[in-house]
């Protein structure tokens, strides 16, 4: 088994730059599928979920390989298969975008329910609901799901919740459908912003990305583009707050200010320095911050992924938090860690109450989710003495060879296998 051993309490300080986003990067990758010919994505971050996505990719028949470190490269004409492997589809959420490029381009899909992070029921009635109304027939036996349709048509779509994965699902679908399709009440997340502007580049017609009204105008074929998507704002979100939690003075290169606003201001409101100009964000942390309370919401406001980190910064901060979790209903599988850690924490339900205390202790931990992890990564920064966490592959999901930045950054952090 593998664990991340951490001696805490020292500050995470220096300079560090951050790739590409996870969550822009697996929904591109799946709608290369629509294109007959060959994309290039640049500034992929080589996670466990990419790989998984390239998997997937490849059994269906597309040729994808890197070039260097940073760019995978698909070619899309020779897929043979619109069957993802059910043991596939189970390693992650994003599995699920194979839905609406394969019912598309070749009008039949067979997949099963995604795996993911377990924070909540994630149910994915919004994206069937939202393939019927593009005209798909969907038989669901024996766990399989098959949609099927000779020609999607464009249509009104309103979704209940402004799914990030429903939304983009949808808009994938769409560039291939007769017709216009409106999507209202659309996710407004900057991921969604990023997969349009690459479908635009392949040839699609999309408006309003980014507002809760989408239109897509339906074409009948994408070409081929290369295509670098956008920096991970959750990423840049954990160093910053690692930075903060540690007491320490980073800046982060190559970040989206506009991606973060909701983030950064309540990390001004603990009091932490917090400087941007351009694609540069500093902060610097060296008194102990006060609580605040936030709750989560779609972009543009504090994002759900970046609600566990944040508790972590404020176990050690100068007063009582309350932390209202609105997005997912299972998302605070971090705090019987946390406690385990010393922190003060009570949750009754969807809202956490987080009484700042001196200093947390390490403590042998379990990572049970992604950023569930990664709060338990800043918390054993911050700690004193030894932090082991384990559930290491969560965190492999989304953090690329975290604990090499993190020692770049000053962190005595090491991955051992027990
Ligand atoms: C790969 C990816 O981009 N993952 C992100 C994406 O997940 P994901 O796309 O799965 O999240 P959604 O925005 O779809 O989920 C939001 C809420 O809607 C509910 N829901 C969603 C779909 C559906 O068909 N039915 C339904 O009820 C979910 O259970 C959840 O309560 O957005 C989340 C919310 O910002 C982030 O935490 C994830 O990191
Ligand atoms: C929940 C997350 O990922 P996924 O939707 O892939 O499970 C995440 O990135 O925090």
């Amino acid at each position: 088994m593998e664990l991340l051993r951490i001696q805490g309490g020292i500050p995470i300080s220096g300079e560090t730059r951050v790739y590409g986003a996870k969550n822009a990067a697996l929904p591109i990758l799946a709608a290369t599928v629509m294109v007959a010919g060959t994309s290039v994505i640049e500034d992929v971050p080589d996670l466990e979920d990419v790989r998984v996505m390239m998997q997937i990719l490849e059994q269906l028949g597309a040729r994808v390989r890197w070039q260097g470190a940073t760019s995978v490269e698909v070619d899309a004409s020779s897929i043979h298969s619109t069957n993802v492997p059910a043991d596939l589809m189970q390693r992650m959420r994003s599995s699920i975008f194979l839905m609406g490029p394969l019912l598309a381009r070749f009008g039949d899909v067979t997949l099963s329910k995604p795996g993911g992070c377990v924070i909540g029921q994630r149910p994915i009635d919004f994206h069937l609901r939202g393939m019927r109304q593009l005209g798909a027939k969907i038989d669901e036996q024996h766990g399989y799901i098959r949609c099927s349709a000779r020609r999607l048509i464009g249509s009104p779509i309103t979704l209940d919740f402004p799914s990030v994965g429903a939304t983009e699902n949808l808009m994938m679908a769409a560039s291939l459908a007769d017709g216009v399709t409106v999507i209202e009440n659309a996710a407004r997340e900057p991921e969604v912003e990023d997969l349009a502007q690459f479908l635009r580049a392949t040839g699609a017609s999309i408006e309003g990305a980014g507002t809760d009204t989408v239109v897509v105008h339906g074409c009948s074929h994408l070409h081929g583009t290369e295509y670098r998507i956008i920096p991970d704002r959750i990423v840049t979100g954990t160093l910053l707050l690692a930075a903060a939690a540690t007491r320490g003075e980073l800046t982060v290169h190559g970040a989206r200010l506009d991606h973060l606003g909701a983030v950064l201001q309540k990390l001004r409101d603990t009091g932490v320095r917090v400087q941007a100009d351009r694609d540069i964000i500093t902060v610097k942390c060296d008194e102990t911050p006060s609580a605040v309370d936030f709750r989560t919401a779609p972009f543009p406001g504090f994002p759900t992924d970046l609600q566990a980190p944040f508790m972590a910064l404020l176990t050690t901060a100068e007063g009582t938090s309350v932390i209202h979790e609105s997005v997912f209903e299972a998302r605070f599988k971090h705090v019987d860690e946390l406690q385990r850690m010393g922190a003060d924490v009570n949750v009754d339900l969807r809202t956490a109450v987080v009484r700042g205390v001196p200093m947390l202790s390490g403590a042998r931990v379990s990572a049970s989710d992604l950023r569930g992890g990664a709060a338990l990564l800043v918390a054993g920064l911050m700690a004193d003495g030894t932090t082991e966490v384990d559930g290491v592959k969560h965190i492999d999901r989304g953090y690329q060879a975290i604990e090499a930045q993190l020692s770049r950054l000053g962190a005595r952090i090491e991955r051992v296998t027990v």
